[in-house]
């Protein structure tokens, strides 16, 4: 069986990485590839990896709801409405941004505004090492953020041996995190051999990394977490500290790690003592992650990285679009991160 799979918000970056993965997807047929600001564009002006005629589309919610499948890489507010008129259409869509993610008391005070279908917050969440037999059963599935994947990827297989209001995350991307739109803060000349923080307190991924602990069954209550601009293109690595409960060994740890990922494809666990390097899954699907427990402080600190366009956005959609359609997960996915 070929797929038909519509993109919308191909003219970003989320949308240029899920078209060069769905060019090496066997039984997915990108039919649509939706812009907004850019339809009518040839699709090799703005990415001159694609090269061809084609053309970005304008966005049709008739002909998108016909497909077997509607990746959706906008802004959250247009998420907000497309995601929920596909859903009453009854198309499976994969929605990569923050709008139902969380549930709407949480959506409105970490957006700020009200949720415009709270019966649609949240929707299924498209971790699929935790979530796979929802997501595959699903017709509304929210991607998670880049971030917090990465973050809890670590921390959900130790969430049970941490301390409560312990939970301290510093975060690292690439500049294509922020999108293809040009801000005066992610020019080069700002962010080259240079580094620094931002939206602390308060990024929205905060509220996103609680929730998710909290639906896993760990309350581990507010964290604080530091976001900080990189000057690499892509690419992200958390560092998330905790402090350990008392009777938690640092067996225990690197045991629950193993266990949780032992069977999983694109979760990688190094041994403690080696740290994962952000260049090694840069274009894959992968997270690799290590932690060691410091005596001294009865902490753990976990070091994961991944590619925040990869598994932090258009590779972890084609996986849950995978699950969706009922194709092996890894499907498309097969790549490995390039080095040096
Ligand atoms: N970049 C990243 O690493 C990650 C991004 N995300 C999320 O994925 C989504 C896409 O991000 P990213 O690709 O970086 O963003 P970009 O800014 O690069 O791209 C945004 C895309 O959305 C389109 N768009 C904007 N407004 C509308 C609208 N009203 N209707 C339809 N399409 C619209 C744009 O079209 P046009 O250019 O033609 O105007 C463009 O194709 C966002 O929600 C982002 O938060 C999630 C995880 C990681
Ligand atoms: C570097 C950079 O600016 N990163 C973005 C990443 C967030 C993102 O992409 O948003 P969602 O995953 O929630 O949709 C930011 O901090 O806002």
């Amino acid at each position: 069986m070929t797929a038909s799979i519509g993109i919308v918000g191909a003219s970003g970056y989320g949308g240029v990485e899920l078209l060069r993965l769905l060019a090496g997807h066997p039984s997915a047929e990108v039919v649509v590839v939706a812009a907004h600001s850019q339809a009518g564009q040839p699709v090799s002006t703005l990415f001159p990896n694609l090269p061809g005629d084609r053309v970005f589309d304008a966005v049709d919610l008739d002909r998108l709801s016909s497909l077997d499948l509607v990746l959706l890489s906008t802004p959250h507010g247009a998420s907000l409405e497309l995601g929920a008129a596909l859903h009453d259409a009854g198309t499976r869509t994969v929605d990569l941004s923050g709008a139902f993610r969380l549930d709407a008391e949480a959506f409105a005070t970490w957006y700020g505004e009200a949720h415009p279908r709270p019966d649609l917050a949240p929707a299924v969440y498209g971790l699929p090492e935790r979530n796979r037999a929802a997501v595959a059963g699903a017709t509304l599935v929210a991607n998670p953020g880049c971030y917090v994947t990465t973050v809890l990827l670590g921390l959900l297989p130790l969430a049970p041996l941490l301390v409560p209001g312990s939970v301290v995350v510093d975060g690292k991307s690439g500049t294509s995190g922020a999108g293809r739109a040009a801000k005066d803060a992610l020019h080069a000349t700002h962010v080259a051999n240079s580094l620094t923080a931002y939206g602390a307190p308060g990024h929205r991924h905060t509220g996103e990394i609680e929730a998710q602990l909290a639906a896993a069954g760990s309350d581990l209550g507010p964290v604080s977490f530091t976001p900080h601009l990189l000057p690499i293109a892509r690419g992200l690595l958390t560092t998330s500290y905790a402090g350990l409960r008392e009777d938690v060994a640092a067996d225990d740890v690197q045991q629950a790690l193993r266990e949780a990922y032992a069977d999983e494809p694109f979760v990688h666990v190094l041994e403690p003592g080696r740290f994962p390097v952000v260049k090694a899954v840069v274009g894959s699907n992968a997270c690799q992650l290590s932690a060691v427990v410091d005596p001294r402080t009865g902490r753990v600190t976990v070091v994961a990285v991944t590619d925040n366009l990869g598994k932090g956005a258009a590779g972890q959609a084609v996986q849950n679009a995978n699950l969706l359609l009922g194709f092996e997960e890894t499907t498309g996915l097969s790549a490995i991160g390039m080095y040096p």
